[in-house]
């Protein structure tokens, strides 16, 4: 087969180096911010621009046979895209086909199987510093490349060569759902101290549109608002008298404290328990009950599509409910805590339309004005203002507000990374004192250094409420297992657990060792704890195809699963998923649950296990042999496998 000659080399390209190249010798100046001013760097006007599309050679005509064709019809689409988007006013790049289908499955396999519960609502991530907690360091050897492509064409195209470090790595998964500012927000805000990536929303200032929220506060605007939570009697009204001055204030019936911001607290303040929110000391047992009974219906209810499917918005406790995750106008430098941040780079790996519905990205000037996340897809629409690419990079400054459209449905992934000038935030430093830190195998003999260790368990609860009560919500570990049909069984007496327990007893069930069941068979192999069964299980979603086809025909041992055992897996599904129905639900692709999609056979599964530990045992020693080098340079590279003794 003939390569096709690469883009970057047409003449016509050539032209618009000159609107990013800057002075090398004035940016290794210190203090100097590297970025192409205006006197110095020869900056197309828009008219320049036009100029410059006008002298391109005309579009081939289409069905021009062959490559060639083909290749001249994408060049001149790709060059036409770079042009129109070379305004300095608003610096930004579009890439295509930067990340192989591969690779994106391997990073969606890293997701769904380390991820823990994000940082604003419908939100969950995985960050570089999670995998190394959680004995997964391993994992962050698929992102080193990738990083260091995304760095170099950061650094070429808005011209800081050697002068860029990454600040963040993460992958950000977006979802559908429904949240109601009066209940799951304010848990939310409980989160935001532990991740204090985004300031809370201003809960009073209605009206306006809250940035990172899904969430959009509004004054009521029904008359009838307030004593109705999805038209039942909400408990906590016959036991609060709200204050007729002003709708935010509360005084208790039982104890008379006055309880500030929605009725949501107050049930807090009656359920007890909560903290932030001081617990009645005279409400009765049986209210508390009543009012913990109400507060798990109101999930059930927050996670059933069929509930309300118009419009999907309904006021509760004075609040417009919204769907799915989304970002209103923002620039990503737009908080004190963030001002390090230079440029961002998103990469999508999976695809609107095929993995989720909704989550386009715009920018609010300039082109593209659209963007349709597609993995690995190839531009060929980015003649109009719609472009379908796999990564877009951009100033996090105010030349480029963004925002992003509500996920209506499925999961959208992306790989995020933020690049900063500042050295002192080089997220590299930190990952590697943090691995240094670590108890690493101490040869890369050692066998089974991969298994992973869960973090603390609110990581994983969803959603991220007290975490410490589990009275409400559910692991999103068990649910994800769940979601492709198994059940757990542990190898611990939990006999004397329950639903309600407020021990953190709970969560150490799920950092022991585990058996998968399905339907009425007990896999025989025994598992160390959830993660290590939710990265078994996700690699064989990941490699099901090869399996299947390896002819893989080890001898597997599966028992019936006995009545008393099937009570046991049953009582484990109760704590740590509540409802089933409602995580089968949220962790359900777009097109369909993920358990339909392949044929079950534990043979494969057997299998799947062997090849993730010599999947997890390669990756460990890629990782202790490169560990050296980084920690001489200071830097998370790709070492050459020469180097490495490959
Ligand atoms: O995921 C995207 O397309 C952009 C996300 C974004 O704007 C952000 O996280 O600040
Ligand atoms: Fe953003």
């Amino acid at each position: 087969m003939v390569t096709p000659p690469p883009i970057e080399t047409t003449a016509a390209a050539k032209l618009i180096r000159p609107t990013v190249v800057t002075d090398q010798a004035n940016r290794r100046r210190p203090g100097h911010n590297g970025m192409a001013s205006t006197a110095e760097a020869a900056e197309p006007t828009v008219l320049a621009v036009r100029q410059m599309l006008a002298a391109l050679p005309p579009l081939p005509p289409a069905g021009v046979a062959g490559w060639r064709g083909e290749v001249t019809i994408r060049s001149w689409q790709v060059l036409c895209t770079r042009l129109t988007m070379a305004n300095p006013e608003h610096p930004r790049l579009i890439i295509n086909d930067f990340l192989s289908l591969d690779l994106c499955k391997e990073l969606e396999f890293i997701h769904k199987s380390c991820g823990t519960v994000g940082y604003r609502p419908n939100v969950f991530s995985t960050t570089l510093s999670h995998l190394i907690a959680t004995n997964c360091g391993h994992l962050i050897m698929p992102f080193v490349p990738i990083r260091e492509r995304l760095k170099e064409k950061a650094e070429e195209f808005f011209g800081c060569e050697f002068e860029l470090f990454v600040e963040f790595t993460g992958l950000i998964r977006w979802k559908k759902g429904k949240e109601a500012l009066g209940f799951v927000w304010e848990a939310y805000l409980l989160r935001f101290r532990l991740y204090p990536y985004i300031e809370p929303p201003n809960l009073s200032s209605k009206c306006t549109r809250v940035r990172h929220a899904s969430i959009i506060p509004v004054a009521p605007v029904k008359s009838n608002v307030g004593p109705k939570m999805s038209n039942r009697t909400d408990p906590a009204w016959k036991y609060s008298k709200r204050h007729e001055d002003n709708k935010f204030r509360f005084t208790c019936t039982f104890c008379n404290k006055v309880v500030t911001g929605s009725v949501y607290r107050v049930k807090l303040h009656l359920a007890g328990g909560y903290p932030d929110v001081t617990s009645c000391p005279n409400c009765l047992e049986p209210v508390k009950e009543e009012i913990r009974a109400f507060i798990y219906d109101w999930e059930e209810e927050v996670f059933d599509d069929t509930v309300s499917d118009e419009g999907e918005e309904e006021d509760v406790d004075g609040y417009r409910w919204s769907t799915g995750a989304s970002i209103g106008w923002h620039s990503d430098d737009n908080r004190t805590y963030l001002k390090q941040r230079d440029f961002a780079a998103v990469c999508y790996l999976n695809s609107h339309g095929e993995d989720f519905e909704g989550g386009l990205f715009h920018f609010q000037d300039w082109q593209p004005t659209t963007i349709v996340p597609m993995a690995g897809e190839s531009c060929f629409s980015c003649l109009n203002a719609f472009c379908k690419l796999d990564v877009v990079m951009y100033t996090a400054d105010s030349r480029n507000m963004h925002s992003v459209d509500e996920i209506t449905g499925g999961e959208r992934l992306t790989l995020t990374l933020w690049f900063s000038r500042d050295g002192s935030h080089d997220e590299d430093a930190k990952l590697i004192s943090f691995l240094s830190e670590k108890q690493l195998p101490r040869s890369i003999h050692e066998t089974r250094s991969f298994l992973p260790q869960p973090a603390s368990s609110r990581m994983y609860w969803f959603p991220p409420d007290t975490a410490s009560t589990y009275e409400s919500g559910f692991d999103i570990c068990f649910a994800r297992i769940h979601a492709h049909g198994y059940d757990l069984y542990s190898l611990q007496d939990i006999s004397c657990f329950s639903a309600s327990d407020s021990s953190n007893d709970l969560s150490e069930v799920l950092m022991a060792p585990l058996r998968l069941a399905r339907e009425h068979e007990l896999f025989d192999e025994e598992f160390v704890n959830i993660l290590h069964v939710l990265q078994a299980v996700q690699f064989y979603c990941w490699k099901a195809s090869e399996l299947q086809t390896s002819g893989h025909e080890k001898r597997i041992n599966v028992v019936p699963l006995s009545p008393s055992r099937r009570e046991e897996v049953n009582r484990l599904k109760h704590v740590f998923l509540k409802d089933e129905r409602v995580p089968d639900k949220l962790f359900s692709s777009a097109m369909g649950n993920e358990r339909s999609q392949q044929p079950f056979n534990w043979a494969h599964v057997s299998a799947a296990v062997t090849t993730w530990e010599a999947y997890s045992n390669k990756l460990v020693k890629e990782m202790l042999l490169s560990l050296p080098y980084w920690k001489t340079h200071q830097s998370i590279f790709s070492v050459p496998s020469f180097d490495l003794g490959k």
